[in-house]
């Protein structure tokens, strides 16, 4: 399970008690191989001043990630919940100013000045995190891309100065707005896939997110296609579902393309584990048709023979 902090500031005395360095990493590696074995053994091939930054940033997008779906949430007002981001923001600023708070952020810290990360993206995150508290439908498919932006786009802006991307100097902007990137540049293929593998994850979680009240597919679809939030609340499968989500699942295929394209622009030794993510998740749409659009009673998922498998064949195209 993971520790999330309970105190917005530690005192200096406490300061002193968080981990060195080497341990926060360890840290950081451990939380990594038992949220995410695949991907984890895909990391190993890089540098290892890479993927220990990889292992950095993906336990903050995990905390991060926790903040609103973890037990804790589940037990708190969103009043509380919006209360837990502004801390959280805080503390990404503390690290960013040089001044961790938890032992887990000895090691972003790091991370951030050796790759000279920027904030940007971490607190679009946040943000992304907040759209869940402020709303429950998106009426467009543009309302939906911030949104996956945010929570998933955001993690590629993060990880591409770590594995090697050039060139990486695309202009960052507002957190309200997506960052202007140069259209079919690497970056813009780097959020591409983080955009692609969020829509996957709504598509596989259509059945779970409407027993929470939740609908993320654009309501503007919903209507095209002639089905009403009322039947994606009752699970029916129909002619109008079945054609949704072919919809859906081929629009989630065109980010994928777009990202494919961009693992070339990474260094080498950075590819393997962005391939193996990106087979991995895409493969789960391919489930999803094998089962027939049934999402709301069936949960598609690659079997883990399946996701072994798929890490030779990451390897192969990674050359
Ligand atoms: C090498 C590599 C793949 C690096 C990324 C590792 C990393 C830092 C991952 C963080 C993932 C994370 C915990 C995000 C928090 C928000 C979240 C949960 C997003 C969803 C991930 C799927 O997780 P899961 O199935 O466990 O979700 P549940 O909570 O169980 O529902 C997401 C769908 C998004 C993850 C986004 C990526 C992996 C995008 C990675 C993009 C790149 C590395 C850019 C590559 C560069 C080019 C040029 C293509
Ligand atoms: N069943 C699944 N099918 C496809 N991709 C998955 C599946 N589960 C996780 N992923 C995603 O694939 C990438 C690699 O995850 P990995 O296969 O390492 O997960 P895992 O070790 O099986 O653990 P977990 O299923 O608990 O996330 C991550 O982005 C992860 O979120
Ligand atoms: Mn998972």
């Amino acid at each position: 399970m993971l520790q999330l902090p309970e105190t917005p500031r530690r005192q200096v005395s406490q300061v002193k008690s968080l981990s060195s360095l080497e341990d926060a990493y360890e840290q950081c590696r451990q939380v990594t191989a038992d949220y995410a074995k695949t991907f984890y053994l895909s990391t190993l091939l890089m540098t290892p001043e890479k993927r220990r930054g990889i292992w950095a940033i993906y336990v903050w997008c995990r905390q991060t990630d926790e903040l609103m779906d973890g037990p804790q949430a589940a037990n708190s007002t969103p009043e509380e919940l919006a209360a837990t981001l502004d801390q959280w923001q805080e503390q990404l600023e503390s690290v960013f100013a040089g001044h961790p708070i938890q032992s887990e952020d000895v090691a972003l810290q790091d991370t951030i000045k050796r790759f000279n990360l920027d904030i940007q993206p971490f607190q679009d995150m946040i943000a992304g995190q907040r759209m869940d508290l402020q709303r429950s439908r998106y009426d467009t498919f543009e309302e939906l891309h911030l949104y996956c932006y945010r929570v998933a786009g955001t993690v590629g802006l993060m990880s591409a100065p770590v594995m090697g991307i050039e060139p990486f100097c695309d202009r960052l902007q507002p957190p309200w707005a997506i960052p202007e990137t140069t259209p079919g540049s690497p970056i813009e293929k780097a959020v591409a896939l983080g955009v692609a593998n969020q829509l996957t994850n709504i598509l596989r979680d259509v059945g779970e997110d409407a027993r929470r009240g939740r609908i993320y597919l654009p309501l503007d679809d919903l209507k095209r296609f002639g089905y009403t939030e009322q039947e994606l609340f009752d699970g029916v499968i129909n002619d109008q579902w079945r054609s949704l989500m072919q919809f859906q699942i081929e629009r989630a295929h065109q980010f994928f393309a777009q990202a494919e394209d961009g693992i070339r622009s990474l260094e080498k030794n950075a590819r393997w584990p962005v391939w193996s993510a990106l087979i991995l998740y895409r493969r789960i749409l391919d489930v999803i048709k094998h089962n027939q659009y049934d999402v709301f009673s069936k949960r598609a998922y690659v079997p883990k023979r399946q996701k072994l498998l798929s890490l030779p064949k990451a390897w192969v195209k990674s050359l």
